[in-house]
């Protein structure tokens, strides 16, 4: 394990002592080997793969593409062929038990209701996969939109090719999938708040958190369906388990989401997010944060313009001013990009069934229940989204909790700078207008003698009670 995980990363040292307290030689139960989902045969060297399929009882398949941009042939080689040839290489192997293979609940987010089940596709995985090796990409460009209909991007339209697939190729193979919806930081294990990557709400909290993104167009009573990662591991483990020893006749699908069984909306989220932010702010934050939610494109378009874009443009003007290469405006645009490409997933409410789900978690014991737990139930969102943040805080931007009061300092003065900008703003405003409107005028001296009059009385008052 110490070659696998490096023992300087203190974080990553953290992650893994409650695994070592318990057993001491966890490190020799771990051998990595080195596969490229782009290769034929996963680029896996001769010996490995002889390894791999005399010895192999039970897989797990997590690897993929999961950028929402990825060109066509590439999500289609990381998350439909290579599905495929693992499949192939499952099937060479005598021993193994069970193959889980991870999809996602947003493979079918072109509908509202989602079952335990398997939708077929317009096209055929194998016609596609066929048609990637003599089109070119010019091509394949160009008929991407076509292809993924109304679904919102390459990934969740090949992740729903890659279940097609693992459903025609299981042959004999003992198989179930797991649909993960938003993954989350940890809830419970090894300690909550652990989160590693960018993805998901992962970017958008350290955005908020850090006062570039003050703005979304988001529905905030759209269901926020995050599931912390302990949770889907938990669930993958009993899969596993439960695949193996019970041998179910057909592929079983289990939705692993948090909507129908223990909602939080975005609006929520938001909220939660802001108050956390104001006790345990980042460092050297942009802007002061704030979460507005709008459903309106117009309205959304104006906050991106004076929230977003004005912002970032004066910041660089400032830059400039002061010798130094803008950068705001550059980052900006690649956050807005980034956000236009979630909100998909922050506007609309889908509604998963979880027999398959619930039906597990009847199967298990008390005690397995209690050590693999998945039940969502029992999660205190506001205690989970505190919890998140502050790992997005200690664990993706490294920052130190000795530095929350200069933070808030911080916080403070971008208030004062806050308040002085509006109101010289104001007044300019004011001014101009004073110039250019005679109803301006009247009105602006009507408020000075309506002011005037009420300090003349309260004077003359004040004089008569002494
Ligand atoms: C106003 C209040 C707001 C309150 C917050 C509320 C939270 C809302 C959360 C909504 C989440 C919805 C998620 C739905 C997930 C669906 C579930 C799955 O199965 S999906 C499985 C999950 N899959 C995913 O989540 C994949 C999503 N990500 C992608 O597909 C791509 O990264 C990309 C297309 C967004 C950008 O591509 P490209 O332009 O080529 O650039 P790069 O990739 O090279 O990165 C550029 C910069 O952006 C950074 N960054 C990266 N990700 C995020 C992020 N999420 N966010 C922010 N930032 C992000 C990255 O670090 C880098 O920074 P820097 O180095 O420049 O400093
Ligand atoms: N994050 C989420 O919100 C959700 C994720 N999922 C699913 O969970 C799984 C894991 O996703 P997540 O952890 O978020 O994403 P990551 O990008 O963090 O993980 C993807 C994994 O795939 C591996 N991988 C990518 N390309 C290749 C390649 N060419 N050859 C070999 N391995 C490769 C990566 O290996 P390496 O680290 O070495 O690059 C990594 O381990 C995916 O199947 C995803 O669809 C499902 C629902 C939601």
């Amino acid at each position: 394990m110490d070659s696998l995980f490096p023992s300087d990363d203190h974080f990553i040292r953290k992650l893994f002592e409650k695994v070592k307290e318990v057993c001491p030689n966890v490190h020799e139960k771990i051998r990595a080997i080195y596969a490229d989902l782009n290769q034929n045969d996963f680029a896996i060297s001769k010996e490995d793969m002889q390894e791999l399929l005399s010895c192999t009882d039970i897989i797990f398949h997590c690897a993929a593409t999961v950028r929402f941009d990825d060109p066509l042939r590439h999500a289609v080689q990381l998350n439909v062929t290579a599905t495929q040839q693992l499949l192939l290489m499952a099937s060479q192997m005598p021993k193994l038990e069970a193959f889980i293979h991870i999809s996602t609940a947003f493979s079918n987010c072109n509908l509202k209701h989602i079952d335990e089940v398997i939708y077929p596709c317009p096209v055929e995985p194998k016609q596609l996969i066929d048609s990637m090796e003599w089109l070119d990409d010019a091509i394949i460009d160009e008929i991407t939109p076509k292809l993924i209909g109304d679904r919102p991007n390459t990934y969740t339209y090949t992740k729903a090719l890659g279940e097609m697939v693992v459903h025609q190729e299981s042959g004999n193979l003992n198989i179930a999938i797991i649909r993960p919806s938003i993954v989350g930081a940890t809830w419970q294990e090894p300690f909550p708040g652990w989160v590693d990557n960018l993805n998901g709400p992962n970017g958008l909290i350290i955005a908020a958190g850090k006062g570039f993104l003050r703005s979304i167009r988001a529905a905030p009573k759209a269901v926020a369906d995050v599931i912390p990662v302990d949770t889907v591991v938990n669930l993958m483990l009993a899969v596993g388990w439960y695949t193996a020893v019970h041998r179910p006749k057909s592929t079983l699908i289990y939705h692993c989401i948090s909507g129908n069984l223990n909602p939080c909306n975005w609006g929520k989220m938001g909220i939660q997010l802001l108050a956390t932010f104001e006790k345990v702010p980042f460092e050297r934050a942009f802007r002061r944060p704030n979460a507005d939610f709008t459903t309106n494109a117009i309205t959304n378009q104006y906050w991106n313009a004076v929230s977003h874009r004005a912002p970032a443009i004066i910041y660089d003007f400032y830059l400039r001013l002061t010798g130094r290469k803008p950068r705001m405006t550059k980052l900006m645009n690649r956050l807005l990009r980034t956000v236009s490409m979630l909100e998909y997933f922050v506007n609309r409410s889908w509604e998963w069934s979880t027999y398959n789900t619930e039906m597990l978690m009847a199967e298990l014991s008390p005690e397995d229940q209690r050590v693999f737990n998945f039940d969502v139930r029992q999660l205190n969102w506001l205690e989970y989204i505190e919890n998140y943040v502050l790992g997005v805080k200690k664990y993706l931007l490294k920052e130190d909790m000795a530095g929350v009061p200069e933070a808030k300092q911080h916080l403070r003065r971008l208030r004062n700078i806050h308040y002085l900008f509006n109101t010289a703003l104001f007044l300019i405003a004011w001014r101009l207008l004073i110039a250019r409107s005679q109803i301006a005028r009247n009105v602006w001296f009507f408020i000075v003698s309506f002011c005037y009059k009420f300090l003349s009385y309260f004077r003359a008052s004040s004089t008569l009670k002494v």
